[in-house]
């Protein structure tokens, strides 16, 4: 006998055939009925893929844009703040390079006497930049709001125009420093020469134009020998990139004044020292080195000559900012177009008594209390003059300048900064 399996399974093949169909229709339509779900949950999962995707991407763009170092309506509160006088008459003036030396000090004295602010920096990194944070937090003690951004950057300074209506740009942000120029040349191009145009580009669209100061240097006297050294005298001799991309900057600027009607005052500072100051120039360098016991190097020129350079104490130089800002005419463009010619000025800022770099050392020295270990070589072909010496009488005349600070009294307020900033022992290695 055949199994009974197999006999109910030959015994009744159409039965068989019957159930198998019902069965094969009943797995089709299982088969059937899940593809379809699938197909919906493949669907379903596209488009789920789809919104997330989207919501990545707002999410995204809304992250950039709140991550940014500037924008929001927080940001726009606070420069406006900061750029509101406090007096009647007060000037609204976006200072460039305003964590740097010179354009503290500047910010600092504008606030004080009731003028608005807007500080512009980058915080590179060419010397410490904790210093420049240490000087923007000073500033934000006054009033004074620092933006961080470049003056490369068209985006920052169209919004800072567009929020503001400065009467004055103090345009201070630079790559100083002489000798750094054989080592980065490029850092030179891209802030004194591309910086600069970018920013005469928005103030040249700005509405109402700014009236435009601006720091160009004694450098540009190059190897002129002609003393002292006058506005009027040639400046086409350029010892270094640095006084090349100053003497650029003035050309530029009375390209501007030319075409668009900014009003343009170059200020040709002589070595400004002084609290706060670059940890780069000779006076700052040596004190640090002359503290740690290190030796400085005292370059000398031809025939064992001694250099010499016209020392500015930077409240000197801060007087001479705001004496050309307050002297500074309207710029006369509008919409980008000028409307009729503009005032182009161009001032020494120096301090008319040269004096020689071992003397600044044996002032640093008497200050101290500590004696150099002094080199002495010749001077490297690397950029530098041998001397500036500076004739102030238009400056005198046309803005009121007059320095009052010798070297003594500058470079002791200098080094009571010094050492309440960063104490005696700084850099000493420990015992
Ligand atoms: O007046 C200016 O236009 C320029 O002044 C300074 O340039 P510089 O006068 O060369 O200032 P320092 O670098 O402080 O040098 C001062 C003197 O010390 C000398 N020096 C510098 C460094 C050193 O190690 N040894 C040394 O003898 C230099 O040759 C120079 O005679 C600034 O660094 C520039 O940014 C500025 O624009």
């Amino acid at each position: 006998m055949p199994p009974l399996e197999d006999k109910s399974f030959t015994s009744t093949p159409g039965k068989f055939k019957v159930e198998r169909t019902h069965a094969m229709n009943r797995q089709l339509h299982r088969c059937f009925a899940s593809a379809s779900t699938m197909f919906l949950w493949v669907i379903f999962l596209i488009a789920l893929t789809a919104s997330y995707l989207s919501f990545r991407r707002f999410v995204d763009s809304g992250s950039q844009y709140f991550a940014a170092s500037w924008g929001g309506f927080q940001w726009e509160k606070q420069v406006l703040n900061s750029a509101q006088a406090h007096r009647s008459g007060g000037l609204s003036v976006l200072v460039t390079g305003a964590a740097g030396f010179v354009g503290t000090h500047v910010s600092m004295a504008l606030k004080k006497r009731g003028d608005g602010v807007v500080g512009l920096d980058n915080f590179n990194n060419y010397y410490d930049p904790t210093l420049k944070k240490a000087r923007m937090y000073l500033l934000q003690d006054h009033g004074v709001f620092v933006v961080d951004g470049d003056i490369n950057d068209q985006r920052i300074l169209a919004k800072l125009f567009d929020i503001v209506a400065f009467s004055h740009v103090m345009h201070l942000a630079a790559q100083a420093g002489v000798r750094y120029g054989m080592e980065n040349p490029h850092a030179y191009i891209h802030s004194n020469i591309a910086g600069l145009v970018t920013l005469l580009e928005a103030c040249k669209s700005a509405y109402p134009q700014p009236s435009f100061v601006w720091a160009s240097s004694s450098s540009v006297y190059g190897i002129n020998e002609k003393v002292p050294f006058s506005e009027s005298h040639l400046t086409d001799r350029p010892a270094s990139l640095y006084a090349a991309t100053k003497k650029a900057g003035e050309e530029t600027t009375h390209a501007y004044n030319h075409i668009y009607g900014l009003s343009i005052t170059a200020l040709r500072f002589f070595t400004v020292y002084g609290p706060w100051g670059r940890p780069d120039m000779a006076y700052f360098s040596f004190t640090r080195n002359i503290l740690q016991g290190k030796p400085i190097t005292i370059y000398r020129g031809k025939n064992r000559t001694d250099l010499a350079r016209d020392f500015t104490f930077i409240d000197d130089v801060v007087k001479g900012c705001l004496g050309a800002l307050d002297t500074a005419e309207k710029s006369t463009g509008s919409g980008g177009k000028k409307r009729g010619p503009a005032q182009y000025r161009i001032y020494n800022l120096g301090n008319t008594q040269p004096v020689t770099v071992p003397t600044l050392v044996s002032i640093l020295e008497k200050h101290l209390k500590v004696k150099a270990k002094k080199i002495v070589v010749d001077m490297p072909g690397n950029g530098d003059v041998p001397f500036t010496h500076a004739n102030i009488s238009l400056a005198r005349m046309e803005l009121g300048y007059k320095p009052t600070t010798d070297l003594q009294t500058g470079l002791r307020k200098f080094v009571r900064w010094y050492l309440s900033y960063y104490g005696y022992s700084h850099g000493k290695p420990s015992n």
